[in-house]
C-alpha cells in the first residue's frame, strides 16, 4: 500500500507549543486527513488531549465507542512511538492492517512473525529515526527482559511518547477476563517513569477500574467514563422452554430480517455445527466457527463473513473479539453467556456503525444448568484451594446477574447498565427492549415460566427458586436439579489434560486466537462434561458407576424438595390435608424405584418432573397418585385419604395404570392380577405428568380457551418477531 504523504500541518504542529499541539482544531484535522471522520465521538478528544499533555488517562467507553482512536491520533500528532498492549494477536493484526491501509506506519511483534519480519522491525526501532508510529505488542512480550531493555533504550532516546493498554480490564482478577500476564504490566511505570499511560476498556465495574489504576501505578489519572449505554441496540430475550422449536424460531427470525449480517454465539462447538447445519438447510447463508476447525477452515469462514459471502456465523466465544465489522445487525446468544460483562462485550458487536441493531438471547433452563455446572467446576480442576473456591463464587455471582437479566421483570437495558454501576432513569430505555416495549407479553412469559418452575415465589420476579449464589451454600432447593454432587465426583473427567494441551497448542498456532483463560477452560470443561455423560451411558460396568450412584444425602435432599412442593400444592389447593413427610417420602421412593439403578440424571429428572406435576395437579389427582404409590410400596401415608377414599386392601385389585411410564412406579401395575377386569378395580387412573413443553403448551391452550384467545395468540405471534 502506497504511503500517504504526511499531513502538511503535522510538521508545523511538532514545532508549536503544547497547547497548540493539543488544540481541537489540529486534532480534528488529523482525524479528517487520516481517517475521513468529520469529528470526534464521545470523549475521544478529552482522552487524546490528556495524553498529549503528558497526563495518565483511564478511558471507559462502550464497545465500538472508538477507543483505538484515543491512541492512534496521538501517534500521529506527536513525534515518537506509541506502544500499544493488546491481548490478542488477531486484534493486533487487524488494527495494524487497517492502519497500514491508511498509510500509517504501524507494526506488531508476535510469535507469528517470521524472524526476518521481526528483525526489520527491530532495525527500525534501533535506527536514529524510527519510522514506526504505533508498535503493537502482547503483554507477554513486555514481560521478557530482552524486550524491556529494548523499550528502555527507546525511552532513553526520548522516543516513547505513550503507552496504551487496550482491554485494560484483563489486568484485574475481578474482571471477567483476567490475564496474569497483564498483571506484569505494573512494572512499566517504574521502568519508564515519565511516559503517560492510557488504559482503555469497555467493561470495568468500579472495583476493576480501581484495580487497573492501582496496578498500573497511574498518577493523577484523568478518569473518563462514558455511559455503557448502547442506544442503537434493541435487547430481547426469548424463552426456549416456551417455544416449540427454538431453531425454527431463530431461523424464521433471521429470514424475516432479510439479508443482514449476524453473529450467533453458542456455548459448544457441537451446537455451532448443529445450528449452522439447520440454518443452512432453511436456506440461510451460514457457517460455523470454533476452535475445533483447523486454521484454514477458520480463516476461510472469517474471510467469507467479512466479505459478506456468508451472512451468518454461528460461533463460540472465540469469535469476534477484535473483529471490526461495523454492520452486524443481530448478535444472538443461543445459550446464556457466563456473565453480564461477556454478554455486554459480545452483544456490543452489533451496530458498531450506530445503526439500529438487535441483541437476541435465547434463554433455556437446560442452558442455565449447564453453565452453572461449568462455572462450579472451572475452579476445581486442579485444587479446592480457597482461591479457587473464591473464584468459583465470583463466577457464580457474575452469572447470577445474567440470570436476573433473563428471568427478572423490568427493563433489560437498565439491568445491563446497573450491573456496571450506572444510575439509570426510567425514561432512558424509551422502549428499546422487549420488557419496555411489550411489558405485558414479557410479564406473561415470565408468568408461564414461574408457574412451571417456581416452587416458592409465587408471583415473584425470579422464576427459579435457587440463585446461583444460594446454590453455592450447598442447598439444593431448586426445582431443577443442580449438579453439585456430580461435580464433586467428576474431577478426573474434567481434567482432560491431553486434550487440553492439544487445544492450547492449536490455539497458539492458530491465526485467529481464542482468548486464553476462562473461555478456554469453558471449552475444555464442556467437552469433559459431554464425556462424563457419555461415560455415564457407556461405562455402566466401570467404576464410574459409583460416581453415578444416588447417595442417601441426595435422596434426603430430593425428599425435602418434594416436601416443599407438596406444601405449595397444599396451599394452592386449600382443602387437602396431606401428611407431608410421609408423602414426600413416598414420591421420592417412587422416583428412586423407577430410576435409582439408571443413574442420577434420570433420577433427578424424575424428581423434577414430579415437582412440576405438583405445581398444577388438582386434589383428586394428587390423592389418587399418593394412594397408588402408597399401595405400590405398601406404606401407610395419608390418613385423610384413608377416610375419604376407601383404599383397596393390599391384596385387592388395583386399576391398571393408563398413564405414561413417566408418571408413577411400575410397581403399582405389577401387583394387579392380570385376570381382574379393570372396571371392577378401584379407580386409580393417574394423570400423565407432562413434559416441560407439554405443560407450558397446555397452560397456553387453557388460557386461550378461557376467553383470552385473541389477545394471547397475537401476543405469542408477536413474541416470535424481533421488534
Ligand atoms: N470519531 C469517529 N467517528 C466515526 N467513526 C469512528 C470514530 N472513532 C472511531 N470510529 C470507528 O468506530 C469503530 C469502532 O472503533 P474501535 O474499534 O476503536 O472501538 P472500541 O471502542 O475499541 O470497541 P471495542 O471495545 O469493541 O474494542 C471503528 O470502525 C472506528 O473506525
Ligand atoms: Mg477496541
Amino acid at each position: 500500500m502506497e504511503k500517504k504523504s504526511p499531513l502538511p500541518l503535522n510538521n508545523a504542529i511538532a514545532n508549536k507549543k503544547k497547547e497548540q499541539l493539543c488544540s481541537k482544531e489540529s486534532l480534528v484535522k488529523i482525524l479528517r486527513w487520516h481517517f475521513r471522520y468529520p469529528d470526534f465521538r464521545g470523549m475521544q478528544l478529552e482522552a487524546i488531549q490528556a495524553v498529549l499533555s503528558g497526563r495518565d488517562c483511564f478511558c471507559l467507553m462502550p464497545t465500538g465507542g472508538g477507543k483505538s482512536m484515543c491512541y492512534q491520533i496521538p501517534a500521529l500528532a506527536k513525534t515518537g512511538i506509541v506502544l500499544v498492549v493488546c491481548p490478542l494477536i488477531a486484534l493486533m493484526e487487524n488494527q495494524v492492517m487497517a492502519l497500514k491501509e491508511k498509510g500509517i506506519a504501524a507494526e506488531f511483534l508476535s510469535s507469528t512473525k517470521t524472524a526476518d519480519a521481526k528483525n526489520k522491525i527491530h532495525e527500525d526501532l534501533d535506527s536514529g529515526k524510527p519510522s514506526i508510529r504505533l508498535l503493537y505488542v502482547t503483554p507477554e512480550l513486555i514481560a521478557t527482559p530482552g524486550f524491556m531493555s529494548k523499550l528502555k533504550k527507546i525511552y532513553s532516546r526520548g522516543l516513547l511518547s505513550l503507552i496504551a493498554i487496550d482491554e485494560a480490564h484483563c489486568i484485574s482478577s475481578w474482571g471477567h477476563d483476567f490475564r496474569p500476564s497483564y498483571r506484569k504490566l505494573s512494572t512499566l511505570r517504574s521502568h519508564l517513569p515519565d511516559v503517560p499511560i492510557l488504559a482503555l476498556t469497555a467493561t470495568a465495574v468500579p472495583k476493576v477500574q480501581k484495580d487497573v489504576v492501582d496496578s498500573l501505578q497511574m498518577q493523577n489519572a484523568l478518569m473518563l467514563k462514558t455511559s455503557f449505554n448502547r442506544p442503537n441496540i434493541y435487547y430481547e430475550v426469548r424463552y426456549k422452554d416456551l417455544l416449540e422449536d427454538a431453531y425454527a424460531d431463530l431461523s424464521d427470525t433471521l429470514k424475516s430480517m432479510g439479508d443482514v449480517c449476524v453473529i450467533i454465539y453458542c456455548l459448544e462447538r457441537s451446537m455451532c455445527d448443529d445450528l449452522s447445519a439447520h440454518l443452512s438447510q432453511s436456506g440461510i447463508s451460514c457457517a460455523a466457527y470454533h476452535a475445533g476447525l483447523n486454521n484454514k477452515m477458520r480463516t476461510s469462514v472469517l474471510d467469507d463473513w467479512i466479505s459478506s459471502k456468508t451472512k451468518v456465523v454461528v460461533a463460540t466465544v472465540a469469535f469476534g473479539y477484535g473483529i471490526d465489522r461495523k454492520d452486524v445487525r443481530i448478535v444472538c446468544h443461543f445459550n446464556i453467556p457466563k456473565s453480564m460483562e461477556s454478554f455486554y462485550q459480545e452483544s456490543g458487536r452489533a451496530g458498531r456503525d450506530q445503526l439500529p441493531s438487535t441483541s437476541l438471547l435465547y434463554y433455556g433452563v437446560d442452558d442455565r444448568k449447564r453453565m452453572e455446572f461449568i462455572l462450579r467446576n472451572s475452579g476445581s480442576k486442579k485444587s479446592q484451594s480457597s482461591n479457587s473456591q473464591e473464584s468459583t463464587r465470583m463466577s457464580l455471582t457474575a452469572f447470577n446477574q445474567m440470570l436476573e437479566y433473563c428471568e427478572g421483570s423490568g427493563c433489560r437495558r437498565k439491568k445491563i447498565l446497573e450491573s456496571f454501576g450506572e444510575q439509570v432513569t426510567a425514561s432512558l430505555c424509551g422502549k428499546t427492549c422487549d420488557s419496555c416495549r411489550h411489558p405485558n407479553l414479557v410479564a406473561r412469559n415470565l408468568e408461564d415460566l414461574t408457574a412451571a418452575c417456581s416452587l416458592r415465589q409465587k408471583g415473584g420476579s425470579r422464576v427459579f427458586i435457587t440463585s446461583s449464589t444460594d446454590a453455592i451454600v450447598g442447598e439444593q432447593l431448586s426445582e431443577f436439579w443442580n449438579r453439585d454432587e456430580e461435580a464433586s465426583g467428576s474431577e478426573e473427567d474434567i481434567s482432560d489434560l491431553d486434550e487440553g494441551n492439544e487445544v492450547v497448542n492449536n490455539l497458539a498456532r492458530s491465526k485467529v486466537q481464542s482468548r486464553l483463560g476462562i473461555n478456554e477452560k469453558l471449552d475444555l470443561l464442556q467437552r469433559a462434561e459431554e464425556k462424563y455423560y457419555r461415560n455415564e451411558n457407556t461405562n455402566k460396568q466401570s467404576n464410574k458407576v459409583d460416581k453415578n450412584a444416588i447417595s442417601d444425602a441426595l435422596r434426603g435432599s430430593s425428599r425435602q424438595r418434594l416436601q416443599n412442593a407438596l406444601k405449595q400444592a397444599q396451599e394452592r389447593l386449600g382443602d387437602s390435608k396431606i401428611e407431608m413427610e410421609a408423602s414426600a417420602s413416598l414420591l421420592e421412593d417412587e422416583c428412586y424405584k423407577k430410576y435409582g439403578k439408571t443413574g442420577k440424571s434420570f433420577y433427578y429428572s424424575q424428581v423434577a418432573s414430579t415437582i412440576r406435576w405438583l405445581t398444577t395437579t388438582n386434589s383428586d389427582n394428587l390423592m389418587n397418585r399418593l394412594r397408588a404409590v402408597d399401595v405400590s410400596s405398601s406404606l401407610n401415608v395419608i390418613s385423610e385419604v384413608e377416610h375419604s377414599l376407601t383404599p383397596p386392601p393390599a391384596s385387592a385389585p388395583c386399576a391398571k395404570e393408563e398413564t405414561s411410564n413417566e408418571v408413577s412406579g411400575n410397581a403399582a401395575t405389577e401387583i394387579i392380577p392380570s385376570d381382574v377386569p379393570i372396571e371392577n378395580s378401584f379407580n386409580t387412573n393417574l394423570p400423565p405428568i407432562p413434559s416441560f413443553s407439554e405443560f407450558v403448551n397446555s397452560r397456553k391452550a387453557k388460557r386461550d380457551q378461557s376467553g383470552d384467545t385473541k389477545k394471547h395468540s397475537s401476543r405469542v405471534e408477536k413474541k416470535t418477531r424481533i421488534q
